[in-house]
């Protein structure tokens, strides 16, 4: 109960409602528990006695207890509806400005499958629970406390039966309770797992069609489907063995009232005048249905309470997840980068325990330089540039830009300064412009233009009909590779950064587009340290100085294009298999 206890905070700002919700609940069940007494009355008073004023007025007292009832519970369910549906979606936003600000590293722990079962699925458990916890709380209980209080005074006699059905009736739902329960965690994860296989493939269907590997796919997801089934099946098929079980008890008790109702007839207690106490024998099946019903809904609240409790802690895992990159105590704020870079004997490995990606590197980048980053696949080079914007953390050394320790920077300024255009652009569904401007937000018309223009990419805009208002779909699927690459140089470029890091932007570019964003890099360039990562040795010979990555994370070489060819064996070997030995560009 206690990481529900924990969510009761987003309650707060709806006390009034909740107490609404309460009084009135209250009222209906107390009304409820009203209209046996005056059945009671009627069988029992009115009619032997023929008091046709006591039957009129105990009628009309009941219709008026009806009424009440239904009023009373709708103005209860309209306050649980709204608390229910304010609270959470106040949990829901909150929930997600927290997986907004998680590290890639939290991701990973978490997986996207878990964070979208929790934004949806979990926060659905807690709707619910807040919906009957404000429909039921006190219901069940005044249920069975008032009806035992009632049936007792009713007779005393009867009220043994209690004895044996209500433990009978407790033992039969916890027994249920605890086979049941365990299962809808389990439920829980198995929607995790349906929603991991359906975002890789939602995210992925070029792949998947290209390989032709739809049948594997069906299957994979055939399989969890089938898993999620059959646990979601045995956890229901669980509850609803409590149903016959609770029907036969119940009959049981009825049973049991009739069997002693005739015994304490036949030995004249339940007699008046001669005749049997239809009234009180009447009333007190009602008392005992209403005590039944009161633990029912006990019963209810306990598989609501467990359910809830099982997604408030998926919910308050991700909540209180300590986010491994935050700012510092104090972070600087007010700082303008001007593109000096320095690493410090920099380790770096993206798990807590794994081997370092990155190995003792250190090099310094002047301002205003543009570099060169090449190595073999896997080297290590996306790493690197990375943990300049701080995705990643470090994990021994430092980084320097101006100077200070980016972990002093205050992260969003830091990030605000620093482009990064990445080798497979991801777009967003919107326009041309809407996804340029995601680099700056105030960027004019001029600058949007020349940012195109820069990034090579205004002769296809040109040619669009709509131009800048032309509608780019979902992940930018109605553009080329290279039409993608040249929209999100854009938008790296209208961000007019400090630094700006390119992680192989224009492989999929044309030679032609390639010197164009090649010359605009160099323009830029004069006020922007640039870093560009490229498998090709054409794209950065030119650039001030080269960083060579071994294949084991660790720094090759740090120099200009000719001094890496006498003095780095990596850097020579890529040169010689692009150009051959004689320095002619292999095709
Ligand atoms: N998110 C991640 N989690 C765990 N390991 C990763 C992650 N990303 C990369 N790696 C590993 O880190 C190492 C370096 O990868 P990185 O992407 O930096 O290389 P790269 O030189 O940029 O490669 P490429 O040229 O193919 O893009 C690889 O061994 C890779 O498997």
């Amino acid at each position: 109960m206690k990481n529900l206890i924990k969510l009761f905070k987003y309650l707060k700002s709806y006390t009034i409602y909740a107490l609404l919700a309460v009084i009135f609940m209250f009222v209906e069940v107390l009304a409820g528990l009203y209209i046996p007494y005056l059945m009671a009355r009627i069988i029992d008073d009115a009619l032997p006695s023929g008091d046709l004023i006591l039957l009129r007025n105990t009628a009309l007292i009941m219709i008026l207890m009806a009424f009440g009832t239904i009023l009373a519970g709708l103005v209860n369910n309209y306050c649980a509806q709204y608390i229910s549906q304010y609270a959470t979606a106040n949990l829901r936003l909150d929930l997600f400005k927290k997986i907004q600000g998680l590290s890639f590293i939290n991701v990973d722990k978490f997986k996207t499958g878990r964070l979208i079962t929790s934004s949806t699925n979990d926060i659905l458990q807690i709707q619910n629970f807040f919906m009957f916890l404000f429909r039921a709380i006190i219901r069940g209980p005044i249920m069975l406390v008032g009806g035992l209080i009632l049936a007792i005074k009713t007779s005393v006699e009867l009220s043994a039966i209690y004895i044996i059905i209500i433990p009978l009736l407790i033992i039969g739902i916890s027994i249920i309770m605890t086979k049941a329960l365990p299962l809808f965690t389990k439920v829980q994860e198995k929607v995790d797992a349906l929603n991991n296989t359906v975002l890789e493939n939602v995210n992925s269907p070029r792949v998947i069609k290209s390989f032709v590997s739809m049948s594997y796919e069906n299957k994979r997801f055939a399989e969890k489907n089938e898993d999620y089934r059959k646990t979601s099946t045995q956890a229901n098929k669980t509850i609803a063995y409590a149903m016959p079980i609770i029907t036969i008890i119940i009959n049981l008790g009825i049973a049991g009232i009739l069997y002693l109702s005739a015994g304490l007839i036949e030995n004249g207690i339940l007699v008046t005048d001669g005749l049997a106490d239809a009234g009180i024998i009447i009333a007190f099946f009602n008392y005992t249905m209403q005590i039944l019903m009161g633990l029912l809904m006990l019963a209810m609240m306990l598989i609501f309470v467990s359910r809830a409790e099982a997604s408030a802690k998926r919910i308050n895992e991700i909540i209180e997840e300590e986010v491994d990159l935050t700012n510092s105590s104090n972070p600087i704020k007010d700082f303008k980068l001007t593109g000096d870079i320095e690493f410090r004997n920099v380790d770096f490995s993206y798990t807590q325990d794994g081997n370092n990606v990155l190995n003792d590197i250190s090099f310094k980048v002047k301002r205003g330089e543009t570099i060169g980053i090449i190595g073999s696949t896997g080297s290590g080079k996306s790493s690197l540039v990375q943990l300049i914007p701080r995705l990643y953390d470090v994990r021994s050394g430092e980084i320097l830009l101006d100077g200070y320790n980016i972990k002093r920077l205050d992260i969003k300024s830091l990030r605000g300064q620093i482009s990064m255009a990445t080798q497979k652009p991801i777009l967003f569904s919107g326009t041309i412009k809407s996804n340029i401007l995601q680099g700056n937000q105030d960027a004019t018309k001029e600058e949007l233009e020349s940012s195109a223009n820069n990034a090579a990419s205004i002769d296809f805009i040109d040619n669009l009909d709509d131009r800048f208002d032309a509608e780019v779909q979902k992940k930018g699927n109605n553009f080329s590779g290279g039409q993608k690459q040249r929209l999100s140089l854009a938008r790296a470029f209208i961000k007019n950064p400090a630094i700006l890091i390119l992680d192989d932007t224009t492989s999929a570019l044309d030679a032609n587009s390639e010197e164009i964003v090649k010359k605009n890099i160099k323009e830029l360039g004069k006020r922007t340290t640039t870093l560009i990562i490229s498998q090709k040795v054409s794209t950065i010979m030119d650039a001030d100085k080269i960083l060579v990555m071994d294949n084991y994370g660790s720094l090759d070489g740090f120099d200009h294009h000719y001094k890496l060819l006498e003095k780095s064996k990596v850097y020579k070997e890529i040169y010689n298999s692009q150009f051959g030995v004689g320095g002619v560009e292999n095709e």
